[in-house]
């Protein structure tokens, strides 16, 4: 599986693209300055752009990806907030930002040319907004409100228009602060990353009453942690039997196993890792992960070991300056 890798660099206005071979080393294919800092990267459900939020004029540019995985700038639109996080809907329609400064989650048309518009929806008073995430059906937006410990739930109508569900939010544990999700591929549950308190959450999407609950709250840090906690992101295998979450002041990748139906996490270790790892990912394949050290200014580049999901670290390698998203393209 022929692959790349894209990494944001907020301080240096980069984004890296690397080629990641078979046994998980990567060489530099490109180096993009853009204009502006970069943040959040998302590649289209089409695989043809990267969409990337940028900051302080707020923006999504829209690069093209080429045959070989190289970018070239293509678009762009305004976006109605500074970009914490940018994501799209199954089909490519639409994108979304969550705003965390500006409180808010937008909806913007994809065109035909896969280029994004202008907004067509803004939704405010989400404090600390800072994720958007489809689930698999490609109906419900679930949207992070980290300062309001909720998780608000918003149906996705055909014209790409967000309304309130029958059950408009639920709500962690007071100061957990919900901030990144996952979902297991059989659709069943989604988990989410509590920046706050750095515990992992699983939602079970439909109980008996066909509503969203959750069934299982975990402390992602080593026993006996007693430092500030500040998770970040949190990523899970395609094959939905091992999902990983980072916190910042450690410097550490949580490893959890999950449970056949997807609803049990177990942790399994504690991976240390690149100096305040802000964002990673995993590999198409899910045998490897990239995480980026927004301090340490490398990425580290580990393999995932069975039977456990445990890490092993492959490579680091120097990037731009402040890097905190990584995304993973197939080009095949
Ligand atoms: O992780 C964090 O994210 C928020 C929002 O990030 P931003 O890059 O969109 O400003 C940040 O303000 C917060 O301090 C931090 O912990």
């Amino acid at each position: 599986m022929k692959q790349v890798v894209y990494t944001a660099s907020p301080e240096s206005q980069q984004i890296h693209a690397w080629r990641l071979d078979e046994e998980g080393a990567l060489s530099l294919l490109q180096v993009t300055d853009v204009s502006g800092q970069v943040q959040p990267m998302v590649v289209s459900p089409k695989k043809d752009f990267l969409y990337v939020g940028v900051r302080p004029n707020f923006r999504v540019l829209a690069f093209r990806i080429a045959a070989d995985g190289t970018l070239s700038e293509a678009g762009e639109a305004p976006l109605p907030g500074s970009p914490t996080h940018i994501s799209t809907d199954r089909a490519g329609n639409y994108l979304f930002c969550g705003s965390y400064n500006d409180a808010c989650v937008s909806v913007s048309p994809i065109g035909d040319d896969g280029l994004p518009q202008a907004p067509s929806q803004v939704i405010r008073e989400l404090d600390g907004c800072h994720s958007a995430n489809i689930d698999n059906a490609n109906q419900t937006l679930f949207v992070p409100a980290l300062k309001q410990d909720r998780i608000c739930l918003y149906s996705l109508s055909a014209d790409g228009t967000l309304a309130p569900r029958a059950q408009a939010q639920v709500n962690t544990v007071e100061g957990a602060g919900p901030r990144h999700m996952a979902f297991h591929p059989n659709g069943s549950y989604a988990y989410c990353v509590n920046e706050l308190d750095s515990t992992v959450d699983v939602w079970a999407l439909s109980n008996a009453r066909g509503e969203v609950e959750r069934v299982q709250s975990l402390d992602m840090m080593p026993p006996g942690f007693s430092e500030t906690r500040w998770a970040a992101d949190i990523h899970l295998t395609p094959n939905g039997r091992f999902l990983y979450a980072c916190d910042r002041t450690s410097s550490t990748i949580t490893v959890f196993s999950v449970s056949e139906d997807g609803g049990l996490l177990s942790i399994e270790g504690y991976q240390p890792t690149e100096t305040q790892p802000r964002g990673f990912n995993i590999d198409h394949s899910g045998r490897y992960l990239v995480a980026a050290g927004q301090k340490s200014h490398h990425i580290e580049v580990y393999r995932i070991s069975e039977p456990q999901g445990l890490l092993t670290p492959l490579a680091r390698y120097a990037v731009g300056q402040g890097p905190m998203w990584v995304v993973i393209h197939p080009l095949d």
